[in-house]
């Protein structure tokens, strides 16, 4: 599914990644770990396809993302879901419209009105759907993002600290919605600094990468 072989980054002078070699198989389950700084944005911008490798290869549904023609991108993208941590969603529409936004893009399926409903409620917002975004918490935001990410059925779905700004409640019931989710057999990519998140993830074979001094660890054994 994502697939480093010997990839290194640097922006300009700033080398963050190198001679990163690391495989993630479809369905699983993993937590990009590390302090801030690290590189975990870093990678999952690469896997995103918002940067690419100066040297090696990322590989992302086994193709190589350098050599992606620029029109094959939004199909390659459209099977990502990705929760950014500002949540971007647009401040003029409401939750429900918010959600549906993927939707939209061409060659994507209409779903109907009452399958929008239900996610919604599935991420705990279905009293909040005609809400705009400057009416909702932060953890409302995160779980609106959420939906957003997964509307339209994508196989991978990458988050970085989707839990940023969030009480320790709010932040487990973000995580369920991870954990259902790789249960659904997605394959599910965070990158956090929340240990207790992970915790909340043990009992799943989900596993934890560790980015520091330009490589990954992967740490042994499942959480
Ligand atoms: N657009 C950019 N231009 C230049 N340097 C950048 C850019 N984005 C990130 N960096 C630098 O690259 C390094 C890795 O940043 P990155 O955002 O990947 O780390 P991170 O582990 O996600 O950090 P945090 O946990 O604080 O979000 C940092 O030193 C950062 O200052």
């Amino acid at each position: 599914m994502i697939e480093f072989r010997a990839a290194g980054f640097s922006y300009g002078e700033n080398a963050v990644l190198s001679d990163v070699t690391l495989t993630l198989s479809a369905g699983s389950m993993h937590f990009l770990a590390g302090r801030s700084g690290a590189g975990k944005t870093t990678v999952l911008r690469l896997i995103y396809l918002a940067l690419r490798p100066d040297t090696g290869e990322v590989r992302v549904f086994d193709r190589d993302t350098s050599a992606i023609p620029r029109r094959e991108e939004p199909a390659i993208r459209r099977r990502m879901g990705v929760v950014l941590q500002d949540c971007d969603l647009i401040d003029h529409m409401t939750v429900l419209e918010n959600i549906s936004l993927p939707l939209r893009l061409p060659g994507r399926e209409i779903r109907p009105a009452q399958e929008l409903r239900e996610l919604g409620a599935w991420v705990g917002l279905g009293k909040r759907l005609g809400a705009r975004p400057a009416e909702l918490s932060s953890g409302e935001r995160q779980r609106a993002a959420i939906a957003r990410a997964v509307v339209a059925s994508p196989d991978l779905i990458i988050a970085d600290e989707p839990t940023g700004n969030v009480d320790a409640d709010t932040a487990e019931r973000i995580m369920s919605l991870f954990i259902e989710l790789n249960r659904l057999g997605k394959t599910v990519v965070i990158a956090t600094h929340d240990l207790n998140l992970m915790r909340a993830a043990q009992g799943m074979s989900a596993h934890v990468l560790k980015v520091e001094n330009g490589r990954i660890f992967r740490s042994g054994a499942p959480l």
